[in-house]
């Protein structure tokens, strides 16, 4: 007898992402990791690559992230990572992390998280790390996004590769969280859910466990689904504005960088925002704090504009209008 179906679609899910880790990889033999939390999903996704990794000659791993924001949280990181070691997983590394303030608890403890993996797959020579987001965590993200206003470039959500060299692999990104969690119940995995993930303080949380069954009540089942396709069409279409805003720019650039405001006007207001934004980047702005309104600011100075020179931007990058020209300049 096979396995239960849901345990079979994990591991096609992990197989894939595997067969191309080792097609991009030079070495024979990669170092892929899971990242787990000790979840439900991660623990699936660990199971699921101590299985097929042996088998396709991959070094399998996995690291967990102990954030030290809950009572015991550093027993409990070493309680999963003996569970990771009984799936037959080898390195595995529970490494414990100083949670910042900045933008937010929750953004907070994800950056500290990714560095701490980044670390870990650094220190491992791992070719890949594996994260188990599902599509529903996918939805959550665009429905997010759409509350907040965000343009298609966020509701793209996440990739199913990203990280430098993409690094970061979603092997789950299409599949359902039940069908997940299914496959974990069918393998008997002892798992462990972060409190976190239900209480309502974050917003996440609130999504995942009252925004949506509204909205799948109200609208129908496919909600979920309806909106992971709005990610993967929306990362489609920001990938190709992407890429015109990049001959754009390239065609606008003077040999100094600075912009002709004349072939900016020329431009659709989104190729425009975007180009101007990849302007005031590359002159040092960071991304994080330049928001749409920034970005508006300086499309006023080429259409719109009323003889105003100069402004300036996060980072202490200024921007002036001169001779029919807009000037970046790092402070
Ligand atoms: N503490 C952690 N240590 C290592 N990896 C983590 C940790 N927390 C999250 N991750 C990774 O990020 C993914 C998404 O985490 P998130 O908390 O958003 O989702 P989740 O649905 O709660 O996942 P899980 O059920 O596996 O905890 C996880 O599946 C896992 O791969």
């Amino acid at each position: 007898m096979g396995p239960h179906p849901t345990v079979a679609a994990i591991r096609l899910a992990v197989r894939r992402v595997l067969h191309d880790v080792l097609d991009s990889s030079a070495e024979p033999h990669p170092v892929v990791l899971a990242a787990c939390s000790g979840g439900a999903d991660s623990m699936a996704l660990a199971a699921a690559l101590a299985f097929e990794g042996p088998r396709l000659g991959v070094r399998a791993g996995a690291v967990t992230v102990d954030h030290g924001l809950q009572d015991g949280s550093a027993v409990r990181a070493q309680e999963v990572a003996g569970r990771l070691r009984a799936l037959g997983l080898d390195p595995v590394d529970a490494v414990g992390v100083t949670v910042g303030r900045q933008g937010g608890p929750e953004a907070a403890a994800r950056d500290a998280r990714y560095a701490a993996l980044d670390a870990a797959a650094d220190r491992r020579g791992a070719a890949a790390v594996l994260l188990g987001h599902t599509r529903d965590d996918q939805a959550e993200t665009v429905l997010l996004g759409l509350a907040r206003g965000s343009g298609i470039r966020s509701l793209s959500g996440m990739a199913a590769v990203s990280g430098a060299g993409g690094r970061y692999r979603r092997p789950f990104l299409l599949l359902d969280r039940d069908t997940v969690r299914q496959g974990c119940l069918a393998q008997g995995i002892t798992v462990w859910e972060d409190p976190h993930n239900h209480d309502p303080a974050y917003t996440r949380s609130r999504v995942r466990h009252e925004a949506l069954p509204v909205l799948e009540k109200s609208l129908g089942k496919g909600v979920v689904e309806a909106l992971a396709r709005t990610a993967q069409l929306s990362r489609d279409d920001a990938d190709a504005l992407d890429q015109w805003a990049a001959d754009a720019q390239a065609d606008a650039a003077g040999d100094d960088g600075s912009l002709d405001v004349r072939r900016l006007a020329t431009l659709p207001a989104a190729v425009r925002r975007r180009v101007l934004r990849r302007t005031a980047i590359a002159a040092g702005s960071p991304p994080g704090f330049l928001f749409a309104r920034h970005i508006e600011e300086v499309d006023r100075l080429v259409t719109g504009w009323h003889g105003q020179k100069a402004l300036n931007l996060p980072g202490g990058v200024a921007v002036l209008r001169a001779n029919g020209r807009l000037v970046f300049s790092p402070s």
